[in-house]
C-alpha cells in the first residue's frame, strides 16, 4: 500500500470515532441548564457550577469542550454562548432546540443507528420491517412535541413563498402536520384561511393543542389516519407536504402527489418542503447528509433530488414545479401547480 504524499493526519478518523461524546457533551449542558445560567453576560466555571448545582470539576471541563467544539467562547477565565447559541438554545428562544436534541438523541431515532451494518446488509431496516414509517408509531409524538421550534424557520420561509388570497375564504391542507407549524405559518397569512391537518389520531391532539394557541382554533380541522388512504377532500388553495415523501420510495410519492393535484383548485399549489441534495448527492452537506437518517429508520426513504420531485410532480400533473432553497436552512421548498 504506498503512503499518501501528505504526512498522513488522523484528525476526521478521531472526530468520527468520538463523535459521541460531542453529542453528550452538548446534552448534557442542555439537561443541567449551563446555556441559560449566564443570564447575558460572560461567566466563570465556578458561577456556572453555582447556578447549575455541579461540582466545578466537571462545569469546567465541559465549557472548555463547548467551547473547542464551537458553542462558547472564552475569553481569560469567562466563558460566554455564541450569537447562534444564544439563538437556539437559549430556553426562551422560539428556535429553541433543546428538546429537538432530546428527542434526536432518545432511543426512538438513535437506536436505529445501532444497527445499520445489519440494515444495509439486509437491505431492510433491522428494528422493525417498516420503521418509523409504521402506522400511529409512538415517535412521532414526541416528535410533535419538540420539533416545532426546529420547523420555526423553515415555516416561515415556506410561508413567504405562497399568497393566499385574503379578500376570499381559502383552504389549507397540511399533510403530516405534526407540531403543526408550517400550517400556522401559512394559515396566519390570511384572517379569511381556514386550516385542514392530516395526520396519526394522537400526533393530531398535539396539532389541535398549538393551532388553538396560535389562535386559529375556530379556523381548524383534522383529518385522521393514513395519508395515502384517506380522502383528502378538494378545492384547496394550497396543500403542504413538508417532510413526507422523503420517507416513501419514489412510486409511492408519485402516486400520492396525484391524489394531491386531485385535492387542490385548478392553479393551486403544492408545497413540499424537504432536504434536497443536488444531482451529485453529496452537497450541500447539511441537506446531503438527511439521507443516511432515511437509512437508518426507513425501509424506502431517501434525500431526493430536484431533478426527482420534477420528474414525480410532471408525472403527476403539476406544472410550473420549482426550487426555492430555504435558507440559512438546510431545507428546500419545491412547488409545483395543479
Ligand atoms: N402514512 C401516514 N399518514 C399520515 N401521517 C403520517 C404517515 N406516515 C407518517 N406520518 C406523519 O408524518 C410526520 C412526519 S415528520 C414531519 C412533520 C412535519 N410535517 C414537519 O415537517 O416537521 C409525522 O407527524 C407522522 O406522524
Amino acid at each position: 500500500m504506498s503512503a499518501p504524499a501528505t504526512p498522513p493526519n488522523p484528525t476526521l478518523f478521531f472526530e468520527t470515532i468520538n463523535a459521541y461524546q460531542r453529542t453528550a457533551a452538548l446534552k448534557a449542558a442542555v439537561d443541567l441548564g449551563v446555556f441559560n445560567a449566564f443570564g447575558g453576560v460572560p461567566a466563570t466555571a465556578g458561577e456556572l457550577a453555582d447556578r447549575c448545582q455541579c461540582p466545578v470539576r466537571g462545569i469546567r471541563i465541559l465549557c472548555d469542550s463547548l467551547t473547542l467544539f464551537g458553542f462558547l467562547t472564552k475569553d481569560d477565565s469567562r466563558y460566554a454562548p455564541t450569537s447562534d447559541t444564544a439563538f437556539f438554545l437559549d430556553k426562551n428562544s422560539p428556535a429553541y432546540l433543546g428538546n429537538a436534541i432530546k428527542f434526536l438523541t432518545a432511543p426512538g431515532i438513535k437506536d436505529a443507528f445501532d444497527g445499520l451494518t445489519s440494515t444495509i446488509k439486509n437491505g431492510k431496516v433491522h428494528a422493525s420491517e417498516e420503521g418509523t414509517t409504521a402506522p400511529d408509531h409512538p415517535v412521532w409524538i414526541d416528535f410533535a412535541r419538540t420539533m416545532g421550534p426546529m420547523m420555526f424557520g423553515p415555516a416561515q420561509g415556506a410561508a413567504a413563498l405562497v399568497e393566499l388570497d385574503t379578500s376570499r375564504d381559502t383552504k389549507v391542507l397540511d399533510i403530516s402536520a405534526s407540531h403543526g407549524t408550517f400550517g400556522i405559518a401559512l394559515a396566519q397569512k390570511s384572517p379569511r384561511s381556514h386550516l385542514v391537518a392530516l395526520d396519526w389520531e394522537a400526533v393530531l391532539a398535539v396539532t389541535e393543542e398549538n393551532a388553538k394557541a396560535a389562535g386559529l382554533g375556530d379556523r381548524f380541522s383534522k383529518i385522521v389516519g393514513n395519508a395515502f388512504t384517506v380522502d383528502l377532500g378538494s378545492n384547496y388553495d394550497v396543500v403542504l407536504v413538508p417532510n413526507f415523501l422523503h420517507h416513501f420510495n419514489i412510486a409511492d410519492c408519485t402516486g400520492f402527489l396525484k391524489k394531491v393535484k386531485a385535492a387542490l383548485r385548478p392553479g393551486g399549489k403544492v408545497v413540499i418542503v424537504e432536504f434536497v441534495p443536488n444531482d451529485d448527492r453529496i452537497s450541500p452537506p447539511s441537506s446531503a447528509s438527511f439521507s443516511l437518517v432515511m437509512l437508518g429508520t426507513t425501509p424506502e426513504g431517501d434525500a431526493y433530488t430536484f431533478a426527482e420531485y420534477q420528474k414525480m410532480l410532471g408525472e403527476a400533473g403539476f406544472k410550473d414545479a420549482a426550487l426555492h432553497p430555504l435558507a440559512p436552512t438546510a431545507q428546500s421548498a419545491v412547488i409545483g401547480v395543479a
